[in-house]
């Protein structure tokens, strides 16, 4: 697929939020080369065969597998998009479907077949799909959100429990059911400490039994 050999920008909109998009073109080879600048550079990595061409496709398994091995060497994932195009050279085919798509499993990448002369829609899909797959993995490799601890201590009067709530993405739902307790970080696993505890509340019965289970330890 033609892209500029040096990179260039461009403001895609994805579920209603633009997006800028540099796109580098790198393979102006059939073997890969000097591929440090753009392993380093990248957020995704989209890996084109013709479908109607059996040495690029093979040529595509060497620059997975550099993608791979430089994923597990910084041990991040960046998404992979595999694509066949030339997909209107159906009469040509050399790459069977069912090749690309074992492939693509094999690295953990999408997989699409396009023809990128006749299909637009096609491809810009696949260019929103490889922004939204970025956007997941930026949210998967997000630092875990603290669970929270509460103490059965009224609020003081300057923090409302909306604000609690909002500043940790407590679900407003909950709002009533916590609304006259405090809300403690847990603390981090060295330094936590499990101590099982017997609350007044963790011994009535008229509670819910989750709601005893739940008293029954604090973490402090
Ligand atoms: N039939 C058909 N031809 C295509 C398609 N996409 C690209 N081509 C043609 O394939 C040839 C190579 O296209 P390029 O976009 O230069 O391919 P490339 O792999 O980027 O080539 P390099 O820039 O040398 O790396 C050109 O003649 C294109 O017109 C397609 O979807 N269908």
């Amino acid at each position: 697929m033609c892209i500029a050999e040096d990179t260039y920008t461009s403001e895609e909109v994805v579920d209603q939020q633009p997006v800028l998009m540099k796109v580098m073109d790198t393979a102006d080879q059939d073997v890969p080369a000097n591929c440090e600048r753009y392993l380093s550079w990248a957020n995704a990595f989209m890996v084109v065969y013709s479908i109607n061409n059996k040495r690029s496709f093979e040529g595509c398994q060497q620059y997975l597998d550099i993608i791979s091995l430089h994923s597990k060497s910084i041990q991040h994932d960046s998404p992979i998009l595999l694509l066949g195009n030339k997909l209107d050279m159906e009469q040509y085919r050399q790459v069977t479907k069912a090749e690309g798509a074992s492939l693509a499993v094999k690295h953990g990448c999408l997989f699409y077949e396009v023809s990128a002369c006749l299909e637009f829609e096609t491809v810009q899909h696949v260019f929103h799909e490889a922004v939204r797959e970025v956007r997941r993995e930026t949210e998967r490799n997000q630092p875990v959100r603290p669970l929270f601890i509460t103490e059965e201590r009224p609020f003081l009067h300057l923090v409302t429990p909306a604000t609690v709530a909002s500043k940790h993405g407590l679900a407003s739902c909950t709002l009533n059911t916590l609304s006259m307790v405090n809300y403690k970080e847990i603390p981090s696993v060295a330094q936590a400490k499990l101590v099982t505890v017997k609350s007044s509340r963790a011994q009535s019965k008229r509670k819910a039994p989750t709601l005893t289970l739940l008293k029954g330890f604090k973490i402090f």
